[in-house]
């Protein structure tokens, strides 16, 4: 199986501490990988990292075989990484659907000049995303929302409305920073539901997640942080038995 996106040797530094010790991974495409650790474990500042948000102190990171530690943030997302925020970053006072409709029209390439002078195609390519847009609420239950500003939804779809925006970019590869936390166990099944339907659609999913029973139910391969490090990496069933695991998160209760 081919690998999508590849790690070397990372390492993240904030002044004295360091947060990510030489880490190397990879994640195989068209699969869902879980990356797990106690608080603090550089889960999220190894994503920060793969989507450009942070340039590590040293190593590399591949997507597709193209090198992107380099790369800002946006010329990541154009390659086809899109992600999702511990702390939901949506844009509160635009509308629902103009949150997915941004996502959309950066893949349209929707021009300024066409808006101004309002030409035939403009018209065309307006209602062409509008569906689309209305497709991805559509994926959760958020469609009667469509004209409500987002800041309005409850906590749980604007989870939601954050996956559906990531995923109107059509990525290749997709990051989901605690996609379940604050959910109820009903919004986590349709979460779960539709992480499984991404991944018949051959989304490759990278998620970063403190819900166990998720993790297991979900992950085909999980990978085990401990102080920046990768203590282990394996399938669910592997993991749940590997010494350093249970002892890491024995420690911790
Ligand atoms: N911008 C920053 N400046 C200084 N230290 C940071 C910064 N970001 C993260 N850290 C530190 O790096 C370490 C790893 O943090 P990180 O957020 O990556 O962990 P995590 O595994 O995602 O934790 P959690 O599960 O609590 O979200 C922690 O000690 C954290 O305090």
């Amino acid at each position: 199986m081919s690998e999508i996106l590849k790690v070397k040797n990372l390492v993240k530094t904030f002044g004295g501490l360091t947060a990510v010790k030489d880490l190397s991974f990879t994640v195989k495409k068209g699969l869902i990988t879980a990356l797990i650790g106690p608080n603090g474990s550089g889960k999220t500042t190894t994503f920060n990292m793969i989507s450009g948000h942070l340039k590590p102190t040293s190593g590399e990171i591949y997507f597709e075989n193209t090198r992107i530690d380099t790369l800002p943030p946006y010329k990541i997302a154009r390659l086809g990484v899109a992600r999702t925020f511990q702390n939901l970053e949506i844009f509160g006072h635009l509308t629902v659907l103009e949150n997915v409709l941004l996502a959309v029209n950066s893949r349209l390439k929707v021009f300024l000049w066409e808006s101004v002078i309002r030409s035939p195609s403009f018209f065309k390519k307006e209602k062409e995303a509008r569906e689309k847009a209305l497709e991805y609420l559509r994926l959760f239950n958020l469609e009667d929302w469509a004209e409500k500003p987002a800041a309005s939804l409850p906590f749980g779809l604007q989870r939601y409305l954050e996956i559906a925006r990531a995923l109107a970019t059509c990525p290749h590869l997709l990051l989901l920073d605690e996609a379940a936390s604050g959910l109820d166990a009903r919004e986590k099944d349709l979460l779960k539901e539709r992480i499984e339907a991404f991944k018949k659609e051959g989304v490759t999913i990278l998620l970063v997640e403190h819900d166990m029973n998720l993790v297991m139910e979900l992950a085909d391969e999980v990978i085990v942080l401990d102080m920046g490090r990768k203590i282990a990496q394996g399938t669910p069933r592997e993991i749940q038995r590997h010494p350093e695991v249970i002892a890491v998160y024995l420690g911790e209760g």
